[in-house]
C-alpha cells in the first residue's frame, strides 16, 4: 500500500456550529514531510483529523490514491492512516511496551501475543523508549509518555503518518531526534505531515510547508518559500530572522509585532 498520496480536496468543516475548515486542498505526497503550521485555533488538528478519517468534512472530499478514504473498512483506514494525537494521555496504567504493540492491532497483531514484534521493537528504537517497555505509561513524565505514543504511530508502518504535534514536550534533543526519525520515514516513502508550531524545526525538517490560518490554506510550498518574515508577520504577527546557512534554513520568531493600526479616521 506504500506509494499512494492522502489528498484533501475542497474540505469544509464545520464544529459546534462554527466554520473551522473552509476550501482547503491539501496533498500528503509519499516521500515527503509536509509540516503544517498556523496560529493556535487555525484549524490544524481539524484538518489532520478530517485527512484521519476521524472527522467527517462538511464539504470536499478525502482520497488515499483514487479511493475516498471513507470507502474503506475501518481496519484498512487504520492500516492506511497512522494517526498521532494531540498531547496524547493514557487512561489505563498498561506497560509502554503493551501500548506500542497496539500499533499492530490493524494487521491482527497486538500487545499479549508473546512475541516481540520488530515494528514495536524498531519504533521504541527510534523514539529512544526503550528503557521504559515495562512501565506503566501512567507513571512516565509527558515528554517519555509523547514518545511511546510517537512509538505506538510508528509501530502502524502505515503509508501516511498524521503527527499532531510530536515534539511539543520533549526536550530539545528529543525534539530533533524525532524531526529525524519522522524526516526519515519519509524518505522511506511514507507520506508525513507533523502539526507543530516550532518554525525553527519546521524550517529544517519540513520538505514542503502549509500555513493555515482561520480555516483556510494560507500559503504551501517549500519551507524557502513558505517562511519568508513578510508571510510570518503576516500569519502570527512577529518579526523573525531568517538565514540561509550551507546546512540548512534558519527561522527564529524574534518579537511580536505592534497590532495592525485600524484604518484612518476620515478627516484625517
Ligand atoms: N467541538 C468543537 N466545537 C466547537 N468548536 C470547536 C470544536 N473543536 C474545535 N473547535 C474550534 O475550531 C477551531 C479550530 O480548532 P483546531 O483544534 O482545529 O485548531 P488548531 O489549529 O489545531 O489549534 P492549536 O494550535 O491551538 O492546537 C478553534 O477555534 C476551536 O475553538
Amino acid at each position: 500500500m506504500m506509494g499512494a498520496a492522502l489528498t484533501a480536496r475542497a474540505v469544509a468543516a464545520r464544529l459546534g456550529g462554527r466554520q473551522v475548515l473552509a476550501d482547503v486542498d491539501m496533498t500528503l505526497s509519499p516521500g515527503s514531510l509536509t509540516a503544517i503550521i498556523g496560529p493556535n485555533g487555525a484549524g490544524k488538528t481539524t484538518l489532520v483529523r478530517v485527512m484521519a478519517g476521524l472527522v467527517r468534512p462538511e464539504a470536499g472530499t478525502v482520497l488515499f490514491g483514487e479511493r475516498p478514504l471513507s470507502a474503506l473498512s475501518a481496519r484498512e483506514r487504520a492500516r492506511t492512516v497512522a494517526y498521532l494525537p494531540q498531547g496524547g494521555t493514557v487512561a489505563w496504567p498498561l506497560p509502554a511496551a503493551d501500548v506500542v504493540a497496539l500499533g499492530r492491532v490493524p494487521h491482527g497483531g497486538g500487545p499479549g501475543t508473546g512475541r516481540i514484534d520488530p515494528a514495536v521493537a524498531h519504533a521504541m528504537r527510534a523514539t529512544d523508549s526503550e528503557a521504559f517497555a515495562g512501565r506503566a505509561v501512567t507513571t512516565l513524565s509527558g515528554g517519555e509518555r509523547a514518545r511511546v505514543l510517537l512509538a505506538r504511530a510508528l509501530a502502524v508502518e502505515a503509508p501516511v503518518l498524521i503527527c499532531d504535534e510530536p515534539v511539543a514536550a520533549l526536550d530539545p534533543r528529543h525534539q530533533l531526534a524525532v524531526m529525524g526519525v519522522l524526516a526519515a520515514e519519509a524518505r522511506k516513502g511514507r507520506a508525513v505531515a507533523v502539526v507543530m508550531h516550532d518554525l525553527a524545526l519546521a524550517a529544517r525538517y519540513a520538505d514542503r510547508v502549509a500555513i493555515l490560518a482561520e480555516g483556510r490554506l494560507v500559503a504551501a510550498g517549500t519551507p524557502h518559500e513558505v517562511l519568508t518574515p513578510a508571510m510570518l508577520a503576516e500569519v502570527f504577527g512577529v518579526a523573525s530572522l531568517r538565514e540561509e546557512r550551507p546546512d540548512g534554513l534558519l527561522v527564529l520568531p524574534w518579537r511580536p509585532l505592534a497590532p495592525e493600526p485600524g484604518p484612518l479616521p476620515p478627516s484625517v
